[in-house]
């Protein structure tokens, strides 16, 4: 690494005090966090923004794929009353809201943008890189910034066999730690369920199944756990956002849509996909931040595409609730406001 790059990262906690940069493409020190103007005057006028990550871009889906997705899911937010706030790192500049160029941009690099976990952060801002944000570094800028509602499609979790890899995902440490709801479908049944929900109980995150007493598999409407926080409106769920923020919890809160139903029917063949990418991943020490993306391109192959359809359509669902909760919130706060 140059010295430059060093003596930046370095730095990069001094620097990077991101609390006035809602309202400007700050250079704050000689680090930028850069805010599309969209979401920066819907931040200051209080209306409904909803972040979204780009790992589901760069290592969720292939191309273009990723891309028509990535678009229709700024589109249903919009749709929906809010404005999208796709996170990336990109030429080693923290982005909170791609333009459409942006978006193709991250969409073609795939893979070769860095999966970036909080861990990341400061090594690919440092080096002028290109970073995919994951769930737990998209809530750390999004918190940043005050978006307080973020939506993807399936959060990482306590991995099978944590016992002897102590393979957890950095997103429930996260979910801990940083004030965000994130919206998605559950965890895929590659992690180990009823452990990750533990370790979320553990760090004393909210976990709400939203019109439904159990936590939902991703693929499928349900795993079998229950929970303990029921939502069946967009408003209950602001209600619940509202209350964790103004007794200043600081962990986040995870709200649980399960896939619709019209989609979960593919569910049960994508499972035993699943279990048989797991034995492969196994047999060739698959293992770490690459053992998602290699279950995930494993298990659409061998359900001929199944499996990316049934992600594509659970996410713009996602979307939709996701939006639905921000505008909520916003109309919540007004509310209080006027009160
Ligand atoms: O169904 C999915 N789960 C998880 C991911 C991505 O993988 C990350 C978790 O990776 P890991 O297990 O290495 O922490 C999540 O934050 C998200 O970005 C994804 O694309 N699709």
């Amino acid at each position: 690494m140059a010295f430059s790059a060093v003596w930046r990262l370095a730095n990069l906690g001094r620097h990077l005090d991101l609390s006035e940069s809602v309202n400007k493409a700050a250079p704050v020190g000689s680090i930028k966090l850069k805010v599309a103007s969209e979401v920066s005057e819907a931040l200051s006028l209080g209306r409904a923004v909803v972040a979204l990550e780009s790992t589901i871009i760069s290592h969720g889906m292939p191309y273009p794929q990723n891309l028509e997705t990535a678009k229709e899911v700024e589109r249903i937010v919009r749709e929906n009353g809010a404005v999208p706030a796709t996170i990336a790192i990109l030429d080693g500049t923290p982005c909170v809201g791609l333009s459409v160029e942006e978006l193709e941009r991250l969409a073609i690099l795939g893979t070769r943008a860095q999966k970036t976990a909080r861990r990341d952060i400061a090594h690919v801002v440092a080096c002028g890189g290109n970073g995919a944000t994951t769930v737990s570094a998209t809530m750390l800028f999004a918190s940043m910034v005050h978006i307080p509602v973020f939506v993807t499609g399936g959060i990482g979790g306590v991995h099978r066999h944590s016992e002897q890899t102590m393979d957890i995902s950095s997103d429930l440490t996260e979910l801990g730690r940083t004030p965000v709801t994130v919206v998605c479908a559950g965890v895929k049944s590659i992690l180990d369920i009823p452990r990750t929900l533990e370790y979320l109980e553990t760090l004393g995150v909210c976990v709400a199944a939203y019109k439904t007493n159990e936590f939902p598999a991703f693929f499928t409407e349900s795993s079998g756990c229950k929970v303990s926080c029921r939502v069946d409106t967009p408003e209950d769920c602001a209600s619940l956002i509202e209350a964790s923020i103004k007794l200043k919890l600081g962990t986040g809160i995870l709200i649980a849509v399960p896939i619709p139903q019209e989609h979960s029917t593919s569910g049960h063949i994508i499972e035993s996909a699943i279990q048989k990418a797991i034995k492969e991943a196994r047999e060739k020490n698959i293992t770490g931040n690459a053992e998602t993306p290699f279950l995930l391109a494993r298990v659409n192959d061998l359900t001929g595409g199944a499996s990316l359809a049934a992600n594509i359509a659970l996410v713009k669902n996602n979307a939709l609730v996701g939006a639905k909760v921000a505008v909520a919130l916003a109309q919540l706060r007004e509310n209080c406001q006027r009160s």
